[in-house]
């Protein structure tokens, strides 16, 4: 599904003392089954941009255009709710919003809120505890009996068990240990790739922009995006990125001394085994030269 925001402003507290304007102008495209990430530093307007796109929030003024779907100022209710649908959205911690007394009744909450044929999910989440690694021996157990990594692999697997066509995940690795996180992200990365969704990663990790977008976005402040394209071409703009608190990420600081060294390798940091092999090759080189 593609989405466009189109002249997008937002603010909260609207008309009170504390009004806050979050989103200033705002026009970003996004187009259907790429894998964006969106970064930028705490403040810049990400979730809001992420809660306009599913009608948790409606424009101040412009338009969101979701696939058929456009939502604006005066947008209702019930307009918004097919819509919901079709997204799924995983908020930072999503374990925090498990509830159920059993580990099968928290992964059937969503499709049952959303209208789905809740027999035909129920055959479907051993499967879908298999795609995030967890055996579905849980499903009769309390979700409190499973570990902080455990329960936030099953809240995932509750999301995608809505067969969502737009994937929103806000930070969902924050907090797990660096092979936890990397192990995460290739499963969404993977489950992205398999079902042509259109994925949308919001993320203080530069390296995670680096190796899983094709698109990367960047908020700057004021409410509006900064820069945006392919993750090369943005890093590139290194300085851009230090005015805002973001580092260029080892991966991109990499490949540049390696491009500085004479090597063709412009495309390798979307496939890091090649990278990994021309970095070897090259560390060969170095020792045998001594
Ligand atoms: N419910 C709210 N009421 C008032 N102001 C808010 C509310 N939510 C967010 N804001 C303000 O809107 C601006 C954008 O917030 P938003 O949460 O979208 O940023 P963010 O980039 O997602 O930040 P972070 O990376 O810290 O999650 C901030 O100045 C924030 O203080």
């Amino acid at each position: 599904m593609h989405i466009s925001f189109e002249n997008v402003s937002y603010s909260y507290m609207r008309g009170s003392p504390f009004e806050k304007q979050a989103l200033d102008h705002v026009n970003i495209k996004i187009a259907s089954k790429t894998f964006t990430a969106l970064v930028g530093s705490t403040g810049s307007g990400k979730s809001t941009l992420m809660q306009l796109i599913n009608g948790l929030l409606l424009p101040t003024s412009g338009q969101v255009q979701c696939g058929d779907f456009r939502l604006h100022r005066k947008s209702k209710r019930k307009e918004v709710k097919p819509l919901r649908r079709k997204i799924g959205m995983v908020f930072q911690y999503p374990e925090h919003q498990l509830f159920g007394a059993t580990v099968e009744e928290d992964m059937l909450f969503g499709p049952k809120h959303l209208g789905l044929d809740v027999e035909r999910v129920r055959k479907r989440l051993p499967k879908l505890l298999d795609v995030v690694g967890i055996s579905d021996e849980v499903l009769p157990v309390s979700p409190f009996n499973l570990s902080g990594g455990q329960m936030r692999r099953v809240a995932i697997a509750g999301v995608l068990a809505t067969d969502p066509e737009v994937l929103i995940l806000d930070e969902p690795a924050a907090g797990l240990d660096p092979a936890g996180h990397r192990a995460l992200l290739d499963v969404l990365k993977d489950w992205h790739d398999r079902h042509g969704l259109t994925t949308i990663l919001v993320t203080h990790d530069m390296e995670d922009a680096a190796r899983y977008a094709e698109e990367v976005i960047v908020m700057g402040t004021g409410g509006k995006p900064l820069t945006s394209g392919a993750p090369l071409q943005v890093f590139r703009e290194a300085e851009l990125l230090a005015d805002i608190g973001l580092a260029t990420p080892p991966s991109v600081r990499m490949v540049r001394a390696l491009q500085k060294a004479g090597w063709d390798i412009d495309n390798l940091l979307m496939e890091p085994e090649a990278l990994a092999a021309v970095v070897a090759e090259q560390w060969a080189s170095v020792k045998e030269e001594g």
